[in-house]
């Protein structure tokens, strides 16, 4: 569409909002006052228009009831109404139509001498007028308006502005309409060129005297005005959209009694001709007013094939009915209301006519395909319900969507029995893998049983072992018995849980608890070394790295090797089962889930995992080769690799389970984790470091959560194998963050849970501040074997001046192991502890490359972490 006038452009969007709707035709009355005629013949103006819509006929005693008193139309005009106001207020919004493009007539209906000339000469020139002041202030369009003029006389179609008295022949066009052949159409220059032609027309009327009108018109007149515009923007580009419509102002030969017809002559045969179309024209109205169902004769007669377009096609209408309020007129009075009734019925539907050029025209078309494809992509939500297409098409949708929920739900449940299958799988092995444990022990049980939390009839021969004060030579010149085999390191990394008060192997100091659990006093000579552990523990009263070091064990297990499945899996079983007593171990399986909704950092899609399963007796998963509370650092003394292969995996797992878990639960996983939130609340990061933000927030956020997170370690007594690969591997990296935070997480949910009143996870009570002691002073023991296997005495001797140990002093190892990690105020000291810690267990030579090699660099979209994480923390 070519452009059109920006303050008109509300205009516009109304036509637009019109075009192709149907509208009634638009109906008036105006009645004229009586003449001179019939004021000097004392005639009685029976009418009155008694408001704006209804007009009454008052002499109703006279007319007896058979006829309505009353009609009501959309506007009626009293006498004294002049014919601006009658153009005004119901005609010109009609006429003025033709300058947007659609199609409009101004008709007067009458009988004769009621008025209809001297309405629709005002009506003519006041629209005119209008139309040439649009144009004025429409300067962006070019406007052409093209003037001609007919009239119907006896049938006969003349043109007013032709001499030539030939009748036009009237053809249909399929598309046009009637059409006029050779009909002389004037361009219209101005209101003076109006004025003439009007002038001319007027005079080439046939008008003639009658008995009620010196000057009757004796044809019915058709002045029309075909008004084209055109952006002028697009003028000669051949894109442009031409606006096209015509306004046809009627003026009909008024109607005449018989009575009142000439008895002879021309004016005779002009009345009956004038009556004669008229009938037509009131037939037509009539049958259009009960509807389009069966034939209209427009072709019955001359004027009803001319504005057939007019009352029953394109084009706005307005009918103006003229009324004498004559008493003596009421019978042609009642004929005009009765025709004004059937009129005021009758639809037309207006289009705003576009001529378009053949560019355009293309352009339009392409518009109206992708609209029209448009609307099949996306169907019309607010159509009818008998828009069957439409219904069709968003039922499609439904099950296109509904086959792919099922399909997804399809795959998570393959997944789902996969995992199930695997773990299946893994407890086989493990209870295979006990059970030849016990096999051993029962084969190697030269030391007495001892109350381990492996088992109360399982000898714990490494316990006695450390508990020898020979265990440690006093020095560090390596002496053979030192040089423990890879096998007994092995059999260190089983360090059994238990609960303190069943430990004969270590006492609990009342005197430092209210609660002997979670105190530890170690006998001996380990009682001088370990006082600083021991005091670590007094500090933190309630603390254990045991669920931790489970957690990341479970993890890890998902993922590592056969061997790390092993362990980590006897781990797993540990939690629920080994109890140590059958009462304990029914207690763990009528709730195995509780623990685990109540631990933050573990994936809920692990606890699904695990919980359903039975992992058969409990005492069977106190063996010795059980993981230690230290796992993850002291299942690996002898196997490096294995074990950093099981941290990275684990930590890789948690944050991958942790996404899954968001994937899998959504909604449902945050309401049912809200029962939680209560007790953990305060539990997780700083909400102002949930995500990295820009490179100087993350350095902020990672100084700030690795401080927190080594503070938590030595509180939670975490394995140092454990804090030095997350200290190493983890240096700052912004896609280090996810990691970060789950670690501060599980951490603050670990020290929470120690703080509580049990100071023990509620399913795994064997999980205590003491075990969590216990097998932290075990890595250190572990350690101390390494030093003396895996560094020179040269190095040994280095790392004791570093450590300022006096060189002649006992116990050195130890006192270096206790050293480690001891100081979390000291970045040094943490860093110098991650150094030995790495060589050690021969991190530092591999845990890099592992990082990378096994894509711990893995790290989810910041923007998705952000949002998965925050709900995650709402789990909690
Ligand atoms: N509303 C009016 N107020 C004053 N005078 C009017 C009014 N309507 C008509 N007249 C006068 O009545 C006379 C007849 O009017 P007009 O010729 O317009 O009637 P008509 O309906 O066209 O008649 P015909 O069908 O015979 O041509 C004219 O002299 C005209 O001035």
């Amino acid at each position: 569409m070519g452009a059109i006038g920006g303050e008109e452009l509300l205009k516009w969007e109304k036509m637009q909002a019109l075009s192709g709707r149907e509208e009634k035709i638009f109906v008036l009355i105006r009645l004229r006052p009586l003449n001179e005629k019939e004021t000097a013949a004392n005639e009685t103006a029976d009418w009155e228009c008694i408001n704006d819509t209804t007009v009454l006929y008052r002499n109703t005693l006279r007319e007896g009831s058979t006829f309505p008193s009353a009609y009501t139309f959309d506007r009626v005009f009293r006498g004294d109404c002049d014919t601006r106001q009658v153009y005004e207020e119901g005609a010109k919004e009609i006429a003025l139509s033709v300058v947007n493009g659609i199609n409009s007539s101004i008709f007067a209906y009458g009988q004769t001498s009621s008025g209809k000339t001297y309405t629709m000469v005002g009506i003519t020139e006041y629209a005119v007028a209008d139309i040439f002041d649009y144009i004025k202030r429409h300067e962006e369009r070019a406007f052409v308006i093209k003037f001609s003029a007919i009239e119907i006389y006896n049938e006969v179609v003349r043109d007013l502005l032709s001499t030539d008295n030939t009748p036009l022949r009237l053809r249909d066009d399929p598309e046009r309409g009637p059409i006029l052949e050779k009909l002389t159409e004037e361009n219209l220059r101005d209101w003076g060129h109006l004025q003439e032609l009007l002038s001319f027309c007027e005079a080439q009327r046939q008008v003639g005297e009658t008995y009620l009108n010196e000057k009757s018109s004796r044809s019915h007149q058709i002045i029309r005005l075909t008004i084209e515009s055109s952006a002028r923007e697009f003028l000669g580009k051949g894109n442009s959209a031409t606006l096209a419509a015509s306004v046809n102002f009627v003026d009909l030969a008024g109607s005449e009694r018989a009575s009142q017809l000439s008895s002879a002559g021309v004016r005779l045969k002009e009345g009956c001709h004038i009556n004669r179309s008229l009938l037509t024209l009131g037939t037509v109205i009539r049958k259009l007013s009960k509807g389009r169902n069966g034939h209209i004769n427009y072709r019955d007669s001359k004027l009803t094939r001319i504005l057939q377009p007019s009352i029953g096609g394109n084009a706005r209408t307005a009918i103006i009915c003229t009324l004498s309020p004559a008493r003596s007129h009421v019978e042609q009075t009642r004929n005009t209301l009765l025709f004004a009734c059937c009129a005021k019925e009758v639809t037309t539907k207006a289009q705003v006519n576009v001529v378009m050029s053949d560019k355009a025209l293309v352009k339009q078309l392409q518009k109206e395909v992708a609209r029209l494809e448009s609307e099949l992509r996306t169907p019309n939500p607010t159509a009818s319900n008998c828009d069957y297409v439409s219904l069709l098409r968003k039922k499609d949708l439904q099950i296109e969507k509904l086959e792919k929920e099922v399909k997804e739900l399809a795959k998570q449940r393959d997944l789902a029995q996969s995992r199930v299958d695997d773990l299946l799988r893994m407890i086989e092995e493990d209870q295979k893998s006990k059970k030849d444990g016990e096999d051993n022990w029962d084969d190697d049980h030269s030391v007495s049983e001892s109350s381990s939390i492996c088992g109360p009839h399982r000898p714990d021969r490494r316990m006695r072992e450390f508990d020898n004060p020979h265990f440690d030579d006093g020095d560090d010149t390596g002496s053979s018995h030192e040089e423990y085999p890879d096998e007994v390191c092995k059999e260190v990394q089983c360090i059994e849980l238990e609960e303190s008060s069943r430990d004969n192997s270590e006492h609990l100091d009342p005197s430092l608890s209210g609660n002997g659990e979670l105190a530890l006093t170690v006998s001996g000579e380990e009682n001088e070394t370990m006082n600083e552990e021991r005091e670590e523990s007094q500090i933190q009263n309630n603390s254990s790295y045991s669920v931790l070091d489970q957690f990341s064990q479970d993890i890890s297990g998902s993922m590592s090797s056969s061997r790390s499945l092993k362990l980590t899996r006897s781990w797993s079983c540990r939690e629920y089962h080994m109890t140590g007593s059958p009462e304990r171990a029914g207690e763990m399986d009528r709730t195995p889930a509780n623990g685990f909704e109540r631990f933050p950092g573990r994936p809920d899609s692990w606890r699904r995992k695990l919980a359903p399963l039975d992992f058969g007796d409990s005492t069977r998963f106190g063996d010795g080769s059980q993981s230690s509370i230290g796992s993850p650092s002291a299942n690996e003394f002898g196997e490096e690799v294995t074990s950093i292969q099981t941290f990275v995996a684990g930590m890789k797992e948690m944050v991958k389970l942790e996404y899954q878990k968001q994937l899998v639960d959504g909604q449902g996983e945050e309401t049912q984790g809200k029962s939680s939130v209560k007790n953990v609340k305060d539990v997780g990061v700083d909400p102002m470091l949930e995500a990295p933000g820009t490179p100087l927030n993350w350095s902020l956020q990672f100084t700030k959560q690795q401080k927190e997170i080594i503070e938590l370690w030595k509180a939670c007594c975490v394995p140092l194998t454990h804090r030095t690969y997350f200290f190493l591997l983890f240096r700052g990296d912004p896609k280090d963050s996810i990691y970060m935070e789950v670690e501060l997480r599980r951490l603050t949910f670990l020290k929470e849970t120690f703080f509580s009143a049990n100071g023990s996870l509620k399913d795994a009570p064997t999980i205590t501040l003491a075990a969590s002691v216990k097998a932290l002073r075990r890595e250190r023991e572990m350690l101390v074997k390494l030093m003396q296997k895996r560094l020179s005495g040269d190095e040994r001797t280095k790392l004791f001046k570093e450590w300022d140990i006096p060189l002649d002093s006992k116990r050195r190892r130890m006192q270096l192991a206790t050293r480690l990690w001891s100081n979390t105020s000291d970045m040094n000291h943490v860093m110098e502890s991650a150094t030995v810690v790495a060589k050690l267990v021969r991190f530092s030579e591999q845990g890099m490359a592992l990082k990378e090699m096994f894509g711990l660099s893995f790290t989810p979209q910041h923007t998705v972490r952000r949002s998965s994480w925050r709900s995650s923390r709402a789990s909690l």
